[in-house]
This record gives structure tokens, C-alpha cells and sequence, in this order.
């Protein structure tokens, strides 16, 4: 069942067109990651179906209604989004930053059964310790995953993540990619992320969507998106592609154009041609 609908979404800052007539359709409980180079548009169209961006045209869909047509409140009952970084600080305590998620729930207050669900995300996530710390006084990856915390105590359908691992060493990559795997798998959740990690993304995600110029270039499985061919194309890298068991992994070797001597070739050793 499709749960998000993009239809023909063309969005501009100015006169430059950012995204170009984009469409896409998102099964429900799918782990969708998009991809592709810096300044591609990947984040507006994440802003796009948040509704923090009003396309000029084209229509975006949840669980088939219009979500220009919704109030800012239902949005968010619907879809929630952790953005790039925190521009923001949050002169209070990560409990109260995670309760922040739960304001598209409550009525004026918040209620023991709110509390309780902010506790279990804590955690969920393993950051139970740093409830009562400052969330300004935090480290950028600890911020990152309580920002992470604060979208899944929203409990929406749907969740939207632009690159949430960049501050994250690997363990707590990993550990956030699985959370979200758990959620798509086991709460039905939908997941939109955007990451430049192209095997993370191969490792976990249901469909990639590979942007360039405001373009979706290629949308499919990891197998028949990540290819060499596609990668030289959007990127202008040549890569090696290695599958291992189904699953695609990415060996970059050079920039194309680059002098041969400039290959690492040691980078190649077991991987295929
Ligand atoms: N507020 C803004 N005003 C004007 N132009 C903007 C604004 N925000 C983004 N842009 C431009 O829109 C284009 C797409 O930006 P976007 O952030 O969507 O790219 P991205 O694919 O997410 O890139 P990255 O991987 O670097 O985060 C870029 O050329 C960027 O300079």
C-alpha cells in the first residue's frame, strides 16, 4: 500500500529550479534512503513533504490526503522529521527536548501516559542516562540521536531523517539504523532518510532514491540502483561494486578523469572488476 505520494513536485528558491518535476510513490513500511551529491535537492524535498517547503507545483500525499491541504498540528501527527543538524538550542533538559514530540498529542499538558512514553524512547535509545543533562551542553552526535528520540516520540507513520548518522561514530550509526530498521519492520513506520554512506544505505533500505540536479535519476533496489554505471554518472566517480550475499557494496576508486596512477588500487583487493 502507498502511503506517500509525490506528484510532479517542482520547487524554487528563486528562479533556479531545485527540484524539477519529481514523482515518486513510498510503500507503506519501507525504508527509502535518497542519495546522491551535495546540493542535489535532497533535503527540499524532504522539506517538501514536511510541508516547511510549498512546492510551486505538484501535489504531495500521506495515506492519500494532501498535506498543503492540512493544519500544521495534523502534519505532524502524521509525519515527523529530524533535520540535518540542530541550528537550534534547546535551553532545557533532553527529557523535556524528547516531550517536545509528543506536543502534536497534547492538549495543554502533558499527562503520565505522555511522560511514559518519552521515558520508554529514552530507553529505547539508550539515553536514559542523559534524561536531566542540558541538551545544549551535549555533544553534536549525542544531540543528533536525541533529536532522533524526539521524532520517535511524535509516533507518526511516517519519519523523515536527513543524514541523522553524520555525527555518529560507527557504533551509533549502526545502532540508529538499526532503530530505525525496527521501526519500519516492527511498527509499520515508513522511513525517508537521506545519507551519503551508499553501503548504508545498500545495508538497510528497501528502495534508493538516487538524485542529481533535482532529479530522481534512478529509483529501485539497492541492486539495480547502486551500479557502477549509475555511480560514474551522478557522481562522476568510478566505483567498484562488490554483491555479497543480494547486497551491494560500493568501492569507490577514483574521480573519473583523475591521472590511472591516482587509483588506489590497493583499495581493490577483493572486490570484482
Ligand atoms: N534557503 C535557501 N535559499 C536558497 N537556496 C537554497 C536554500 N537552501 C538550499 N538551497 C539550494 O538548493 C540546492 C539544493 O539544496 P539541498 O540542501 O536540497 O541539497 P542536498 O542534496 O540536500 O545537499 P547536501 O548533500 O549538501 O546536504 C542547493 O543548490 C542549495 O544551495
Amino acid at each position: 500500500m502507498v502511503t506517500v505520494n509525490v506528484n510532479n513536485v517542482t520547487f524554487g528558491y528563486n528562479s533556479t529550479k531545485i527540484l524539477q518535476d519529481v514523482s515518486v510513490d513510498i510503500d507503506k513500511s519501507s525504508f527509502v534512503s535518497i542519495v546522491g551529491p551535495n546540493g542535489a535537492g535532497k533535503s527540499t524535498l524532504l522539506k517538501c513533504v514536511n510541508k516547511i517547503l510549498k512546492p510551486e507545483s505538484g501535489d504531495i500525499l500521506v495515506d492519500k490526503n494532501n498535506i498543503h491541504k492540512m493544519k500544521r498540528m495534523e502534519v505532524a501527527r502524521n509525519v515527523a522529521y529530524v533535520p540535518q543538524s540542530s541550528n537550534r538550542v534547546f535551553p532545557t533538559t533532553v527529557f523535556e527536548t524528547v516531550m517536545m514530540g509528543r506536543r502534536p498529542h497534547l492538549g495543554w499538558f502533558s499527562n503520565e501516559a505522555d511522560k511514559e512514553k518519552v521515558w520508554q524512547v529514552l530507553e529505547e535509545m539508550g539515553l536514559n542516562d542523559l534524561a536531566l543533562r542540558n541538551f545544549d551542553e551535549l555533544s553534536g552526535g549525542q544531540q543528533q540521536k536525541i533529536l532522533i528520540a524526539r521524532a520517535l516520540a511524535q509516533e507518526t507513520g511516517v519519519i523523515l531523517l536527513d543524514e541523522p548518522t553524520s555525527n555518529l561514530d560507527i557504533w551509533h550509526q549502526l545502532d540508529v539504523m538499526e532503530n530505525v530498521r525496527g521501526l519500519v519492520k516492527n511498527r509499520n513506520v515508513t522511513a525517508l532518510m537521506v545519507v551519503h554512506d551508499l553501503n548504508m544505505a545498500s545495508k538497510y533500505s528497501d528502495l534508493i532514491l538516487m538524485m542529481k540536479n533535482g532529479k530522481i535519476v534512478s529509483a529501485g533496489d539497492p541492486v539495480s540502483v547502486l551500479t557502477c554505471d549509475n555511480i560514474e554518472r551522478v557522481y562522476g566517480v568510478e566505483a567498484h561494486v562488490h554483491t555479497h550475499a543480494g547486497i551491494p557494496y560500493v568501492m569507490p576508486l577514483k574521480q573519473v578523469g583523475l591521472a590511472a596512477d591516482a587509483c588506489m588500487m590497493q583499495a581493490t583487493d577483493g572486490f570484482e572488476a
